[in-house]
């Protein structure tokens, strides 16, 4: 049975229960109409190409169905689940975000939101603790936990990063994370920046009395990722910190099958993200991104402030929502806000997400004028007044630091 572009558009077709629908936002290509365009589309993306073909076998139970065409550039395309490989996330990104990123079928193509029926989502592991780490691992029971990496970001000896860090969780933080480009670098090595920090940890929670944990970046190529994620784990981290996006899905299928074993939660940070999630008429958007970060087992997902902050969001609310929202039993994610948060705005902030995040904050924390310590004591304050239901400014009454931060920064978001 010969397949061709045609094949592929089937405006009445009805989902089966194992297939995977993929929402697309697409402009067709010059000269060709919507259901043209799609048809392509679910050809490239499935068993078809430009010719077409009369195989011997019939291999149309693997091809894609285009339908929901609408004129408004909105698509739905229904994958069957034989397609692909279980358990593989680059080989099912290669098929619904490869080649048709590029097809001159379409000027611009965005997949905006997929549906994982089990019979995908049951070859990935999920996330190991996800938001049982707020309870399990830290005493975040009740109020969002709050993280802090050291600024500026690089540079800083082993020495100071460990300094900062204790300065900071004595003030008030549950996390140090590291940021999303120190790695291994000669002033400030791997393993002497886990050590010495691990021990400033160790003494911070002895003088707060409150857990505390540490954020280790472990991005690198994938076996010395694992090798970094079991240095973590024996000298008593809890958690590792992947830049998911450069490393690569592969890399963090890899990574969260030895942390099954290691007991460690992964933080996934998204830097690069933006270069495909930005433009609202092309790439992938972010709420895909956080749907294959969940399915490879991230416990904790930067996620954006919804609006706030210094850097671009796109629905952080919604994506949060679908972090917590039931996917065949696999466990939740914590979503991370961050990027220019600073106890003014944080009122602001909480009010879109809710409390159940992991609030993150470098110069807000850092750029304080009386220090780290005073920084992380006006983030706690901030978040305290939150879960208090009383103004920032009533809360900087019986808070110095939260008083000196709101003199600073105001009520508004850098840029
Ligand atoms: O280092 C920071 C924030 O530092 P600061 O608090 O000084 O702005 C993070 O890398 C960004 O939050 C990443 O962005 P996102 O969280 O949107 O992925
Ligand atoms: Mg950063």
């Amino acid at each position: 049975m010969g397949i061709a572009y045609e094949d592929f558009l089937d405006e009445s077709y009805e989902p089966a229960a194992d297939d995977l629908v993929c929402e697309f936002h697409i402009q067709p290509g010059q000269g060709l109409t919507m259901g043209e365009a799609a048809a392509r589309v679910a050809s490239e993306s499935s068993n078809g190409t430009w010719a077409a073909l009369s195989p011997e076998s019939d291999v149309r139970s693997y091809s894609a169905h285009a339908f929901d065409v609408a004129e408004d550039g909105s698509v739905r395309v229904a994958y069957p689940a034989a397609l692909f490989e279980a358990g593989s996330m680059p080989q099912i990104l290669s098929c619904i975000a490869g080649n048709i990123m590029g097809m001159k079928a379409v000027d611009t193509i965005r997949l905006a939101d997929c549906e994982w029926p089990e019979a995908l989502t049951k070859g990935f592991p999920g996330p190991q603790y996800g938001s049982a780490v707020l309870t399990e691992i830290l005493e975040a029971e009740d109020r969002p936990a709050l993280a802090t990496v050291p600024k500026p970001k690089v540079g800083l000896s082993t020495e100071e990063h460990a300094q900062i860090g204790y300065d900071a969780w004595v003030g008030g933080v549950d996390l140090l994370k590291d940021d999303e480009n120190l790695t291994d670098q000669n002033f400030n090595p791997f393993e002497e920046r886990v050590t010495q920090s691990l021990e400033m940890r160790d003494r911070a929670e002895s003088e707060t009395g409150e857990k505390k944990d540490y954020l280790v970046n472990v991005t690198a190529e994938t076996d010395e990722m694992v090798r970094r994620a079991e240095y973590v784990a024996d000298h008593g981290g809890r958690f590792v910190m992947v830049d998911v996006v450069t490393a690569g899905w592969a890399a963090v299928q890899t990574v969260r099958r030895r942390t099954e074993d290691l007991d460690v939660a992964i933080h996934a940070h998204r830097a690069m993200h933006a270069a495909f999630d930005r433009l609202p008429q092309h790439g992938v958007s972010m709420r895909v991104l956080a749907q294959v970060s969940r399915l490879c087992g991230v416990d904790h997902l930067h996620t954006g402030t919804a609006g706030f902050g210094k850097l671009e969001n796109e629905d952080t609310v919604g994506i949060n929502e679908w972090l917590r929202s039931d996917l065949h039993g696999l466990r939740d994610v914590v979503p991370v806000t961050s990027g220019g948060l600073h106890p003014g705005i944080v009122d602001s902030v909480l009010d879109a997400t809710g409390d159940r995040v992991i609030v993150q904050a470098g110069g807000g924390i850092h750029g304080h004028p009386d220090g780290t310590e005073a920084g992380a004591r006006a983030l706690r304050a901030a978040v305290e007044a939150y879960g208090e239901g009383v103004s920032l400014e009533t809360k900087a009454e019986t808070s110095p630091a939260l008083a000196v931060a709101l003199e600073k920064w105001g009520r508004d978001s850098p840029r």
